[in-house]
């Protein structure tokens, strides 16, 4: 299995804050991967680190091969890294529509433009609501949206922060659907959740983050079996 993502002895501090500790961490290209871990654990930053939005202190990052620890953001995004962020990305007052096309607009442009959002509409379901407002559209579908722009110029890495918060049970199902399609098409995905059954639906390897470090890696089972993790969530059940 191909390495896509290697990441080796990664550490950021932001003054006494220590995000990221000696953080060793790699994923086979086509795997579908979910980062769990209590509150201010450090997945936001980890996330924020693998897209150059913060620059490590130490450590290195390699992407299909190539060494990206020193590549700005939009060159990592250049080289197939896509993330949708827990913060909504989308412009409320603008439809679907203009949305999707300011996403591609850097990469796409005329029939490819007008294909890729109308076959991001269709994989989204909003092909309905393509000249609706984002700000009008229901939780669940904005962040459908979002999850189209991330990845209509198919990333070969998709990087998710909590996709399904404040989701009701349909759309986590569907969005569970979702990823399962994207991931069929070879896109590796790395999502961020804290709902397991989620986690379940969608992942074959689950990682633990604690205090900026690699607590725990495994499979579903073993880390929902794992003493010590259920013991830093129970420490953190009232942050
Ligand atoms: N730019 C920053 N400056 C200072 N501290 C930061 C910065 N970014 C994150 N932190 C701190 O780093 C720690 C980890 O934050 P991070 O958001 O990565 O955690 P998280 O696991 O994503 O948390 P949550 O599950 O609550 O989203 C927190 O204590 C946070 O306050």
């Amino acid at each position: 299995m191909t390495r896509i993502l290697e990441v080796s002895k990664l550490n950021k501090s932001f003054g006494g804050v220590h995000v990221a500790r000696d953080i060793d961490f790699a994923l086979d290209a086509g795997a579908m991967h979910c980062l769990i871990g209590p509150n201010g654990a450090g997945k936001s930053s980890f996330f924020r680190l693998l897209l150059g939005e913060h620059a490590p202190d130490s450590g290195q990052i390699m992407f299909n091969g190539e060494d990206i620890t020193k590549l700005r953001s939009f060159q990592r995004i250049r080289r197939g890294i896509s993330v949708k962020f827990q913060v909504p990305g989308i412009f409320k007052a603008l439809s679907v529509r203009q949305n999707l096309e300011i996403a591609f607009q850097h990469h796409l442009h005329g029939t490819s433009l007008s294909q890729t959002v109308a076959h991001v509409l269709d994989f989204t379901s909003l092909t309905r609501e393509v000249s609706t407002a984002a700000g009008v559209l229901s939780h669940g579908q904005q962040q459908w949206l979002e999850i189209g722009m991330a990845v209509g110029v198919e990333p070969s890495l998709l990087l998710l922060d909590e996709p399904t918060a404040g989701m009701s049970p349909d759309e986590t199902q569907k969005t569970g659907e979702m990823l399962h399609e994207l991931n069929s098409r070879g896109i590796t995905i790395l999502a961020v959740e804290h709902d397991m059954a989620f986690v379940q639906q969608i992942a074959n390897g689950v990682t633990v983050l604690h205090m900026g470090a690699i607590f725990a890696k495994g499979s579903i089972a073993e880390i929902t079996e794992n003493s010590g993790v259920q013991e830093i969530y129970l420490g953190s059940a009232d942050e």
